[in-house]
């Protein structure tokens, strides 16, 4: 039945004002108003199709990401798109691109390690698109261990240039995104060495390939790295692959901001604290805490409303089966996800302000902040993609087996998302980073140095202050227990700015309830998880573990009328969740049963190869039963 809302029912039931939640979700009326035109404006240009992906060969797909993307370049030009419309734009074309690597991490690092002249220099050119960047920071042999990275820049005082080498297979840069067939220049690392003194690693402007006719530059082998996980996904992306050969670069092309290398061969630090270098890995690390949020309650979008549409047993007297989504069962694996999208909405809308302020405070020369903020980027970069890409998983499963068909759009948001869990810093050895911060403040604890911000509740437990003493022994032995702290650490941030965000005022009608009712929810069910931890911490007794598990089945109860209108709340068109179980109207059998007919297998009603292997075989079979 076209054009029916066969979810109108559930729309009914909801509490709350929708709209004005959809304005919560969005940050402002005014995040609302662009985020809503521009993502009509994405679904319903054809140029912006997607719903072919995963039938695409990946040289077809790669091409086509590259017309995606110059065609997106056209609208944003042609349309006189701002900087905030033009994001939008790339996050609801919703296609891994070079362009992302280029905007999200190529200019930050620029903006970041490059001195006034060299930001004067490189960033117009970069803004109009007229070079494209990559970050080259991993090799074959080292991601994780930026310090062990072995390519070498070494300065001759002759030409006043740097000599940059790989010296070894493994390290060969290896994974860059727009690298491998894209990108015509690359922030690379490189190990810095002045008058044979190794300096540690830092980063060069390069140029990849000719302006004139995209060739390689002279003493560049550059290609990309293969397919990777999923069909279709994150194939979109030209990961890439380079190697060095003695390239010269003029001494000008070190990003200096941080140290300099003078014309003399002379090696100076600024007051600038080193880990600067690391700059664009912070902002990145915030970005993707921003996008879990995003890639969850699209899963959580889809998997919400097909629970619904979806009926399976109870039918009393020949009436309809029970909806999926009234089993208590479905609820505790759903629900859950639906509070985690909107705690993590919260805690990136968090997290953005605290970049920002580090990055006034850093413009300012005021560094005091940054052990802090690399703590909570890290921290929550590993903690949401972890819960959104295990959370993704969970909402296939909830859609059962039509969860596993590309056109409920589960399988590739998957592939497209768990990278996540290891990009811009493997999330253990992020978990690590907190730890070590962790433990840091926990060894000053009693001195005048009293923690501040999102440590300052250390002070108030008083068994840190009898185990800090023993705190600098034995970090690595410890270490699998430090991560588990380190995600408590993260869990109480997004707890703690959930409960922030119910504090301020939210117009509407109902709407900060059900807030309040998925914050509670987003707590107790972490409680419930580790009630464990919990109980043999004396934290609680179990009479609490017992009353919290009857809390939240409760606040199932109160979510489950709302369900369909938290999720519409999210906004998103039909073409951004690419999902026929997802689809606003809920109308999903006639769709899939449409969407099967249009499978290339299906072009034809004998398929390819029937006279070649079907035929015989069969034949085969009849001789074969004769004897
Ligand atoms: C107008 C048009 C608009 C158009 C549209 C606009 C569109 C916009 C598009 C936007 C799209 C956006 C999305 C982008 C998508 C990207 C896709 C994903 C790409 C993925 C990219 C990557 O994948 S790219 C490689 C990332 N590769 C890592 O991620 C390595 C991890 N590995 C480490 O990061 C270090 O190796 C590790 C472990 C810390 C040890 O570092 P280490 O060896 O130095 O050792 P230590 O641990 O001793 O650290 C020494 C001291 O540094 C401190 N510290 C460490 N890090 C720090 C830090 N970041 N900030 C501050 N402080 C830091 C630490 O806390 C210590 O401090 P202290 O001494 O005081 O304790
Ligand atoms: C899709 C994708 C896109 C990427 N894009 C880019 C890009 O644009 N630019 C770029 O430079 N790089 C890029 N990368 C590389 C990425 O940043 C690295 O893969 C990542 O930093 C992890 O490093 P690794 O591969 O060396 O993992 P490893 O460090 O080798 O991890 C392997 C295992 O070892 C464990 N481990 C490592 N160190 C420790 C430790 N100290 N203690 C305990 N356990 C440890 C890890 O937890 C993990 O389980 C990309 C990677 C992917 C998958």
């Amino acid at each position: 039945m076209e054009g029916v809302d066969h979810l109108a029912h559930e729309r009914n039931k909801s509490e709350f004002d929708v709209d004005a939640m959809k304005i919560v979700w969005a940050g402002s009326p005014h995040a609302f108003v662009v985020s809503d035109r521009i993502s009509k404006l994405v679904a319903s240009d054809p140029g912006f199709r997607k719903d072919n992906r995963s039938t695409l060969s990946r040289k077809e797909l790669f091409k086509n990401t590259l017309r995606k993307a110059a065609y997106a370049w056209k609208t944003i030009i042609d349309l006189h798109l701002s900087e905030e419309e033009a994001a939008k734009l790339r996050f609801y074309v919703d296609e891994p691109a070079f362009t992302d690597v280029h905007w999200g991490m190529f200019i930050p690092a620029i903006k970041g390690q490059g001195t006034e002249e060299q930001q004067q220099k490189w960033l117009p050119l970069a803004y109009k698109m007229q070079i494209i960047g990559c970050y080259a920071q991993t090799e074959l042999g080292h991601g994780s261990n930026v310090q062990g990275l072995e390519t070498t820049a070494t300065f001759d005082p002759q030409t006043d240039e740097f000599i940059i080498h790989s010296p070894t297979l493994t390290s060969s840069k290896w994974w860059p995104g727009g690298l491998g067939k894209v990108a015509t220049h690359a922030i690379a690392y490189a190990l810095l060495i002045v008058g044979g003194r190794e300096q540690g690693v830092h980063g060069f402007i390069v140029q990849l390939r000719s302006l004139e006719d995209h060739s390689p530059l002279p003493g560049m082998t550059v290609g990309d790295i293969g397919m990777k996980f999923g069909n279709g996904a994150y194939n979109a992306m030209d990961n890439g692959v380079l190697r060095f050969d003695h390239v010269r670069i003029p001494r000008n092309q070190m990003l200096m901001r941080v140290s300099q290398v003078t014309c003399e061969g002379k090696y100076k630090q600024s007051d600038v604290p080193r880990q600067l270098v690391y700059g664009a890995m912070l902002y990145v690390r915030q970005t993707i805490v921003a996008d879990a949020s995003c890639a969850l309650s699209r899963a959580v979008c889809i998997a919400t409303r097909y629970s619904a549409v979806r009926r399976q047993f109870g039918s009393q007297n020949g009436g309809p089966e029970t909806q999926v989504i009234d089993y208590k069962t479905q609820q505790s694996r759903l629900f859950p996800l639906l509070a985690s999208a909107y705690a993590f909405r919260f805690v990136g809308e968090w997290l953005k302000w605290l970049y920002a302020d580090v990055t006034q405070r850093l413009q300012a020369n005021d560094f005091s902040t940054l052990p802090e903020a690399h703590a909570c980027t890290a921290g929550l970069k590993s903690l949401t993609t972890t819960a959104t890409a295990d959370g993704i998983e969970e909402c296939r499963k909830l859609c059962g087996g039509h969860g596993y068909l590309c056109s409920s759009g589960l399988p590739e948001l998957f592939a497209v998302y768990v990278p996540a869990c290891t990009y811009e810093g493997e999330n253990t050895v992020l978990l690590l980073q907190v730890a070590r911060f962790l433990m840091k403040t926990v060894s000053q604890l009693g001195s005048s140095k009293k923690p501040v911000g999102t440590i300052a509740y250390m002070t108030r437990v008083e068994h840190l202050m009898q185990c800090r003493c023993g705190v600098q022994r034995g970090f690595a032995e410890l270490s699998a227990d430090l991560v588990e702290a380190a995600v408590a650490h993260c869990q109480l941030l997004v707890v703690s700015k959930f409960i922030e965000k119910l504090q301020q005022e939210i117009p509407g009608k109902g709407v900060k309830q059900q807030l309040e009712v998925l914050c509670n929810i987003y707590a107790l069910f972490l409680l419930h998880k580790h009630q464990g931890d919990f109980l043999s911490t004396g934290c609680i007794t179990p009479k609490h573990a017992a009353l919290a598990n009857d809390e939240l089945r409760s606040l199932y109860s109160q979510v489950r009328p709302n369900a369909i209108a938290l999720v519409d709340a999210f906004n998103y068109t039909d073409h951004y969740l690419g999902s026929i179980l997802g689809c606003y109207d809920g109308n999903v059998y006639p769709k899939l049963y449409e969407a099967a007919w249009k499978d290339p297998l299906n072009e034809s009603v004998v398929p390819d190869g029937y006279h070649q292997y079907i035929r015989p075989l069969l034949k085969q079979e009849i001789r074969t039963a004769r004897l």
